[in-house]
């Protein structure tokens, strides 16, 4: 691959389409986006896309039809055809690492035919049947601890993305929990995550995973000392002749580096392989999606590769004006780049996907947050986007406030599921399926009702007969009016699909990788590196001797600040 993804009359034909687009930003300043929908009477239709059935209606996007096409246009130049095909295909794409990037090749869309990768789908395959057989023996008691008990707590410790994605997914699937085992993840290097973690647990029944692609993360190898503690720390395991068997039924591992895992004590037959061909932000459906095979099921876990995979094809084969991660990626780059909202909110209408928003901060800020282009040369552009959201209806009563009468413009794409699989729980039966139902009348309600309000607002004459309906005087409703009105005409996408199923979860999640990697393409960025995570992990392991008093504070240049912090600390430690 080379530096960058267009050829020079590409990017001639892009840099115009780019101009022609600032021109057509000028001259939208003060379009309202109600008054697309009179002005341009087929938007509905022509703003709404599917993928199977997960629809995307951006017909409240902050654009007209013309600017969409013109982004569209801009797209075409993007040389977005060879970056797909180089992904696909196997090529090194992450050219500071020289590294394929093959996460799409773990839901079998990828057929990479680029050399010396070696039999990439059977290392995938093979790695699929570990984890099936890890699966099965969890699942049929069969797994059993060094007192012969049956596994039933799987403990996964692991940070980013050998935490976030996994994480996001066992919540978003509670009605496919298996009833004997109970699926924990610990990530933070703050001690109450993984105390918290272990209050509760008991030694013969808990099975750790230490999910590290590189295990050398210093969270990770932190959190994963303190679970050995613990577990040899158990009065049984200490009275045990071989602690290192008992460790051996109770630790396994994910990770590439298969030496550094087993000096940590892990049975080799216990380390399932990671590639340096997956990004760790794309890792969920490789073997670091193990904990999701324990709570789900193996056919299941199957079931959200095949929905990932059948939204790869959508990204391959759909022209652009249906092509769900495309459009999303230009309506991002029109409020990016031509509208100067560096922002938007993800809120799922649907608690078990609360840290959605949480996953794909690290997939877009960490895969687009960079300064240079891939030649290292500045970006020409504002470049990733901060992300952020939860789940409503929660975050009504936090931050839509400012969402509606705040001054900043806050995109927002809604995840709508149009029905709720919450009726299907054990406890629905006791409670009555109408009441169940209820609930999901009203989260539909409120998620229709944010959007609209977004979009409509409330003028100032509606605020002041509100006002007097109220049974106020003319001044007083004339005083309390500017306080109520809302601004409307903020943006928003809604996203529905049929139920939150694993189908669907694998739909969505891969539509926002691709959203991110379009982006990449049109920033001409190499959207699959992290230097700038580096200097902190350098800068934290010069700090902490400092800490332990190993090192004396005077042979490193520290800043002012940071020296007299670790001072503060160092005294309270005292
Ligand atoms: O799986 P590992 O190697 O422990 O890395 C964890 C995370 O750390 C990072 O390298 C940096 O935050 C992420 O990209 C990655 O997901």
């Amino acid at each position: 691959m080379d530096s960058s993804f267009r050829t020079p009359e590409q990017d001639r034909e892009f840099m115009k389409a780019w101009e022609a687009l600032k021109q057509q930003a000028d001259n939208t300043v003060s379009d309202r986006i109600l008054d697309y929908f009179s002005s341009e009477p087929g938007r509905l239709g022509d703003m709404t896309a599917s993928c199977g059935d997960l629809t995307l209606d951006y017909s409240r996007s902050a654009m007209s039809l013309k600017v969409r096409d013109e982004l569209l246009a801009l797209l075409k130049h993007s040389g977005l055809d060879a970056a797909r095909k180089a992904m696909f295909g196997g090529e090194l794409l992450n050219n500071t690492e020289q590294r394929a990037v093959l996460h799409a090749a773990l839901r079998g869309s990828a057929r990479p035919t680029a050399s010396g990768l070696g039999d990439i789908i059977g290392e995938v395959d093979a790695a699929l049947d570990s984890m099936t057989r890890v699966v099965q023996r969890l699942h049929s008691g069969s797994w059993t601890g060094f007192d012969g008990q049956p596994i039933t707590d799987v403990v996964s410790i692991g940070i980013g993305g050998s935490f976030l994605g996994p994480e996001v997914v066992v919540e978003a699937l509670r009605p496919d929990w298996h009833d004997g085992i109970r699926v924990h993840f610990v990530a933070n290097v703050d001690a109450a995550d993984i105390l918290n973690t272990l209050e509760g647990l008991k030694a013969s029944n808990t099975l750790f995973i230490i999910q590290s692609k590189s295990f050398t993360t210093q969270e990770t190898l932190t959190n994963a000392l303190t679970a050995r503690a613990w577990f040899l720390g158990d009065a049984s395991v200490g009275a045990l002749d071989d602690s290192a068997e008992a460790l051996g039924k109770h630790f396994i591992a994910v990770s590439s580096n298969v030496e550094k895992a087993q000096a940590f004590g892990i049975d080799p037959e216990n380390i399932l392989p990671m590639w340096d061909w997956v990004g760790g932000r794309y890792s969920l459906w490789s073997a670091i999606g193990l904990p999701i095979a324990c709570q789900i099921g193996m056919p299941l876990f199957r079931k959200l590769l095949q929905g990932a995979a059948a939204m790869d094809e959508h990204f391959l084969t759909a022209p652009l004006e249906e092509n769900l991660p495309a459009l999303l990626a230009m309506i991002g780059i029109w409020y990016n780049n031509f509208k100067n909202i560096g922002n938007y909110a993800i809120i799922p209408y649907d608690q078990g996907l609360n840290d959605l928003a949480a996953h794909l901060q690290q997939v877009d800020m960490e895969s687009n947050g960079k300064s240079v282009q891939r030649d290292g040369k500045p970006v020409f552009s504002q470049t990733g986007t901060i992300v952020w959201g939860g789940a409503g209806t929660n975050g009504q009563h936090a931050y839509h406030q400012l969402i509606h009468q705040g001054t900043r413009v806050v995109p927002v794409d809604f995840i709508l599921p149009l029905r709720s699989r919450q009726t299907g729980r054990p406890l629905s039966e006791r409670i009555g399926i109408e009441q169940i139902q209820k609930h999901h009348r009203m989260l539909i309600s409120n998620c229709l009702a944010q959007s609209q309000a977004m979009l409509t607002g409330k003028s100032l004459e509606q605020a002041r007969q509100e006002c007097l309906n109220a049974g106020m005087n003319e001044s007083e409703a004339e005083q309390l009016a500017p306080h109520k009105v809302i601004q409307g005409n903020k943006p928003s996408t809604t996203i529905t699909v049929p139920e939150v199923d694993a189908f669907t979860v694998g739909q969505l999640i891969a539509m926002y990788e691709q959203r991110i990697f379009v982006q990449g393409v049109v920033w001409n960025l190499n959207s699959f590196d992290q230097w700038g995570v580096e200097l902190g992990k350098q800068m934290c392991s010069s700090i902490l001797p400092l800490l332990e008093g190993g090192t004396d504070a005077s042979e490193l240049a520290l800043d002012p600040s940071t020296a007299q912090l670790v001072q503060a600390a160092l005294e309270a430690n005292r």
